[in-house]
């Protein structure tokens, strides 16, 4: 975002300077406000590289800038031509802010609709910089006689400069603002360990999720550390947060994208299951229970968890079926721990209790 701040302002201060200046003075500051407006147009090639995640070229468009530079000083300070000097100047930053374009192409594909009008504004700016050069060689007069700051020239340019500027720092401002909002909401949403969801986007997200599956039964699964408090205890509070990202971990790979991995509180964990039958919800479970049994803690001990497991079929249950399998969570810590308890279902085996 640094970099699209600068390739709005410092332009925009070299021709708010160039704007006031003959066609003399114009000459003796040719070189440091052309470092301006060069910096200025890679700044936007760049900016919009990075935000495709790769880099608009900083060597070439160094060389670019040096060349552009040296003729800059060559044709104001031995040879005074503002026609060539105006030449050089933009098709220099034609060249640089067309940097840019193979990473904007390359990156990914955003459906974003206002990230679409950002590089579509983007690709324009490049087409209205590669015709500028153009316009120039053919329309602006040659020769000292006329001050070029006061010509119609001038001022046309100045016109679609301002305008192209303002369309893009508007378009600039509104992703921005909608970027810091969704960061914003992301972190609302997520829990600052192990980058679950946390309660809150639990109860917001559930009911919709479950309301908008057509596609059979939705289980609730909780799983809670079996003596968190102990490995806390003996090997620090440090190990015990590692403990539950590995739980996370595990958890995450044996869910798919539509189910829901939550962590609702302390060593507890919520997991929404899109599957069609206890049964199948049981054997994720177990598998995750086994899983855990891989992570490594001191001194050979093996990380164990219990679950409460049911099914649910409809947004209204959902506190409901969270306190069910609270109790059955309840059951598998009093039997022993270490094990998937489950509900009865009316067509399914009635109160599977699946051991360890
Ligand atoms: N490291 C760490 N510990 C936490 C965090 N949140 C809660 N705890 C600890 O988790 C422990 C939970 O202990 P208990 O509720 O007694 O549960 P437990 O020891 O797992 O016992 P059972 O559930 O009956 O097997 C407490 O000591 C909390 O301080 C956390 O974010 N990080």
């Amino acid at each position: 975002m640094i970099w699209l701040a600068a390739a709005y302002i410092l332009p925009a201060f070299a021709i708010a300077v160039q704007s006031m200046q003959t066609n003399q003075q114009l000459a003796q500051t040719s070189v440091v406000l052309g470092c301006f407006y060069l910096f200025g147009l890679w700044a936007i090639a760049q900016g919009m590289a990075q935000r495709s995640g790769g880099s608009a070229y900083p060597k070439i468009a160094l060389l670019i800038s040096l060349v552009a530079l040296v003729g800059l000083y060559y044709f104001s300070q031995v040879v005074d031509d503002l026609h060539v000097r105006m030449l050089i100047l933009n098709i220099a930053m034609a060249l640089l802010v067309l940097l840019g374009v193979a990473a904007v192409y390359r990156g990914q594909k955003s459906a974003d609709l206002f990230e679409r009008i950002l590089r579509g504004s983007y690709l324009c700016f490049v087409a209205y910089s590669l015709i500028r050069p153009l316009v120039i060689a053919i329309a602006i007069e040659q020769g000292p006689s006329v001050e070029l700051t006061q010509s119609p020239m001038w001022l046309l340019m100045l016109a679609a400069n301002l305008l192209l500027s303002l369309w893009f720092i508007g378009v600039l401002l509104v992703v921005t603002f909608r970027e810091v909002l969704l960061t914003l909401k992301k972190e609302r949403d997520l829990d600052s360990l192990t980058h679950l969801l946390n309660r809150r986007a639990f109860f917001e997200q559930a009911p919709v999720r479950i309301q908008r599956s057509r596609n059979g039964l939705w289980a609730l699964l909780i799983c809670d550390v079996d003596h968190f408090k102990q490995i806390n205890d003996t090997l620090g509070h440090a190990a015990g947060d590692e403990v539950l990202r590995s739980v996370a971990k595990v958890l995450l790979r044996n869910t798919r994208h539509t189910d829901l991995v939550v962590r609702l509180g302390g060593e507890e964990f919520v997991v929404l299951l899109n599957c069609d039958s206890l049964q199948c919800a049981c054997v994720a479970a177990e598998r995750m229970r086994e899983q855990f049994a891989e992570v490594r803690l001191a001194m050979g001990q093996k990380l164990t968890a219990s679950f409460g497991v049911v099914v649910i079929e409809s947004a209204q249950q959902l506190q409901s079926a969270i306190n069910q399998a609270d109790a059955l969570l309840y059951l598998a810590k009093k039997t022993g721990r270490n094990k998937v308890v489950s509900a009865p279902v009316a067509d399914e085996p009635a109160g599977q209790l699946v051991s360890a």
